[in-house]
């Protein structure tokens, strides 16, 4: 768990997400509730509920982006969902406590990559031998093996060709639905059942050295971990550090004026089958029960019709943080343009840089970008900071095709560039609509 401090937490978010100040603060605090929750003695540890958070804004605007920045600082299990999902006509069987069955997944991909990681010297030598029995059989000198090892490590032998015994993870039975389990249980892959009878199968593979090492290194590194742990950790950690957003709630709110009426009780059922979920329940996953009583949940929605107030009241009392999010503003995106650690001026730049070309953006050519973006988003429809990456890939479109022929060039993207590659596009609404 993180022991960064809200100023901390927000000052982390602001390397990638402009402004939006409210809806990082409360994240922020809402992931140092969850650090004081721990250092809280006694009984009263488990009555304090999550900070929940509803987050109130238009899209495109950061909202997804906050919260998964927000569970990558703090090194917890994240999972985005619609909440439009579950009404979708021909639904059956996948349950909204299949959310909870895919973040305890999510746990254990992180989970088994941080304990590869911590093996990886000790795998990278176990795969080492493997690939020199390949080579020089097991049962070579010591004095052939050094020489091979030698080589191997220079280099030397990256294009030769071996045969290697991999695990065989294909599974013959194929995925199995439980009968009777009503789709609760999800599929069931039989080889988790079976999975001593089916583990140890291996199959041998051509391939060159150079290649075998990352699969050797991940096998070797699974030997040497314990899955029973891993899947224990996984699953204190989506109980304890657990983040779920979701998406579109306002989109499962029953509007009390008119409507169809079936489509708003199906919503609402949504909403219902929700509820133990966020206000705490026990589900069963095949790696065992999950109790979700303190899972974060932070729901978000454009509320362009329905109101926060549409949502059941047992709901609207399980998200008591309300954040708004700001449309972006023209100046907003010339900041997005340049300002964060991964901004799309930089990540182009990089780019280019592969291929030997050399990118200048001048301050015109960035307020180009910025003013078009917010033009479309006025004329076609508001996508937010999304506008800017349709509008970024067709002005380098025709760059990105050529830069392999243009090694060593420098192009300057000023506004003439801009409006040279965008600027009719933009200026017609009929136009940018498919294009922009
Ligand atoms: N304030 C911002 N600062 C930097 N980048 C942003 C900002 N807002 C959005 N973006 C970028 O725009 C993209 C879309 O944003 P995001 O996924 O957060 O949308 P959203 O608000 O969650 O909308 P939706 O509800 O439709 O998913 C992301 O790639 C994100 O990096």
């Amino acid at each position: 768990m993180t022991e960064l401090t809200p100023r901390e937490i927000v000052s982390e978010l602001d390397r990638y997400i402009i402004g939006q100040k409210e809806a990082k603060r409360a994240v922020a605090v809402a992931l140092r509730s969850r650090w004081r929750r721990q250092r809280i003695e006694g009984p009263l540890q488990a009555e304090v509920t999550p900070k929940n958070i509803l987050m109130i804004g238009p899209t495109g605007v950061g909202k997804t982006e906050i919260s998964r920045r927000l569970a990558k600082l703090a090194g917890a299990p994240f999972i985005k969902v619609e909440a439009t999902k579950f009404t979708e006509v021909g639904y059956v069987g996948r349950d909204v406590e299949q959310i909870v069955r895919d973040l305890v997944e999510a746990a254990i991909v992180m989970q088994r990559e941080t304990r590869r990681e911590s093996v990886k010297a000790r795998a990278h030598d176990a795969a080492e031998e493997r690939v020199l029995n390949a080579l020089v059989g097991e049962n070579a000198g010591e004095s052939t093996r050094a020489t091979f090892r030698k080589k191997l490590r220079e280099g030397e032998l990256d294009e030769k060709e071996i045969e290697v015994a991999v695990a065989d993870t294909a599974n013959p039975l194929g995925m199995l639905d439980l009968p009777g389990g009503g789709g609760q249980m999800g599929m069931v892959n039989i080889g988790d059942i079976f999975g001593k009878a089916f583990s140890g199968r291996t199959k041998k593979r051509r391939m060159k050295v150079a290649d075998s090492y990352e699969l050797l290194i991940a096998e070797e590194a699974d030997k040497l971990v314990d899955q029973e742990e891993i899947t224990r950790d996984a699953i204190s950690a989506v109980e304890e550090d657990g983040i779920v957003f979701l998406d579109e709630i306002d989109k499962v709110c029953a509007r009390s004026e008119g409507g169809v009426r079936g489509a708003d009780v199906s919503r609402e059922g949504v909403q219902r089958d929700l509820l133990p979920l966020i206000e705490g329940t026990t589900v069963t996953t095949k790696h065992g029960a999950v109790k979700t009583d303190h899972i974060l949940f932070i729901a978000s929605g454009a509320f362009h019709v329905a109101k926060p107030s549409d949502l059941l009241p047992e709901l609207q009392g399980r998200l008591p943080i309300r954040v708004s999010l700001r449309d972006l503003t023209e100046e907003d995106f010339v900041r997005i343009l340049t300002e964060p650690d991964n901004s799309l001026v930089k990540q182009y730049e990089a780019l280019m840089k592969a291929e030997g070309v050399t990118l200048e953006f001048t301050e015109d050519g960035v307020s180009a970008l910025a003013r078009i973006a917010a033009e479309v988003n006025r004329a076609v429809e508001n996508i937010g900071a999304r506008r800017l990456y349709t509008v970024m890939e067709r002005v380098f479109e025709e760059i990105s095709f050529t830069a392999p022929d243009r090694d060593g060039e420098t192009v300057t993207v000023d506004a003439a560039f801009v409006e040279r590659h965008v600027g009719d596009l933009a200026a017609s609404a009929d136009l940018s609509r498919y294009v922009l």
